[in-house]
C-alpha cells in the first residue's frame, strides 16, 4: 500500500528522453562535486556511490554511520532524505543531462535503518512536463532486493546555469566546470 497520498506522477507527462551521451548501464557515476554531501569525500558525509541501472535507473548505495544518527543506532530520517535527493539527482543529472535542482522531495520512512546497515536506491526517471521532471525511488535494506525501508518522489526543476553563479558560489562553479572539462569528475 503507498502511504504517500495522490497519484503519481501529477500532471500529465512525457517519456523521459536520454540524453544521447548519457552513460551506459554499469557506468560507475563518481562523485559529481568533491564538497557535495552527498557523495564527495566530506566528512560524516554520505558518500553515496552510484551507478547507472537498467531502465532509465541509477542505482546508489551508502552505508550508515554513527555520524548519521537520529536516535541511537538509528539513521536520522532527515539524513536518508538527504541520500534520496542525491540519488535521484544524479539520475537527473546523469541520464538526461539537464540542470535541474530539487523543487519538492516526498519521503516515505517504512522500516527503521540501523547503523552499519547499507541502503541501496533505485532511483528512476518518471516523465518530463517541461521543465518539470518527475523522479522516484526505492530504498532497500542491505541487499538490492532487501526490504524496502524508504522510497521517494521527487519534483526536479530545470534551471539555467545562472541558477549556480547568481545564488551559489561562481568561483568555485567555475573550477568545477574547469574539472569536467578535463574529464575529471562526472557532471
Ligand atoms: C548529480 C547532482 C546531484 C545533486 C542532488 C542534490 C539536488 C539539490 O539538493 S538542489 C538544492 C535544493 N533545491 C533548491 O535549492 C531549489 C530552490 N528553489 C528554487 O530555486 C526555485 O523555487 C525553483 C528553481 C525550484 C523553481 O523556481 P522557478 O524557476 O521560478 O520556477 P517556478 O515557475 O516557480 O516553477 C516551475 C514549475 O515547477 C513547479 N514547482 C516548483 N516548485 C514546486 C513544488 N515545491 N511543488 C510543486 N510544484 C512545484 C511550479 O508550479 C511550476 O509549474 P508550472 O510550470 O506548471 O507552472
Amino acid at each position: 500500500m503507498s502511504r504517500v497520498p495522490g497519484s503519481w506522477p501529477p500532471v500529465e507527462i512525457e517519456p523521459p528522453v536520454l540524453h544521447p551521451n548519457a552513460p551506459a548501464p554499469g557506468t560507475d557515476l563518481g562523485v559529481h562535486f568533491a564538497e557535495c554531501f552527498g557523495c564527495g569525500e566530506v566528512e560524516g558525509g554520505l558518500h553515496l556511490r552510484s551507478s547507472v541501472g537498467d531502465d532509465q535507473t541509477v542505482q546508489s548505495k551508502f552505508t550508515v554511520t554513527r555520524a548519521h544518527q537520529g536516535a541511537p543506532g538509528l539513521a536520522h530520517g532527515g539524513l536518508l532524505a538527504c541520500a534520496f535527493d542525491e540519488a535521484l539527482g544524479s539520475a537527473v543529472g546523469n541520464l538526461l543531462r539537464r540542470p535541474a535542482v530539487t523543487g519538492r522531495l516526498e519521503t516515505d520512512f517504512r522500516r527503521p535503518v540501523p547503523v552499519g546497515s547499507t541502503l541501496y536506491i533505485e532511483a528512476r526517471l518518471d516523465g518530463t512536463a517541461g521543465r518539470k521532471i518527475y523522479v522516484s525511488a526505492d530504498g532497500r535494506l542491505d541487499a538490492p532486493d532487501g526490504p524496502v525501508a524508504v522510497s521517494a518522489r521527487g519534483l526536479f526543476v530545470q534551471v539555467g546555469i545562472e541558477h549556480f553563479s547568481t545564488h551559489g558560489d561562481p568561483q568555485a562553479l567555475e573550477k568545477l566546470a574547469e574539472a569536467q572539462r578535463k574529464n575529471q569528475i562526472n557532471p
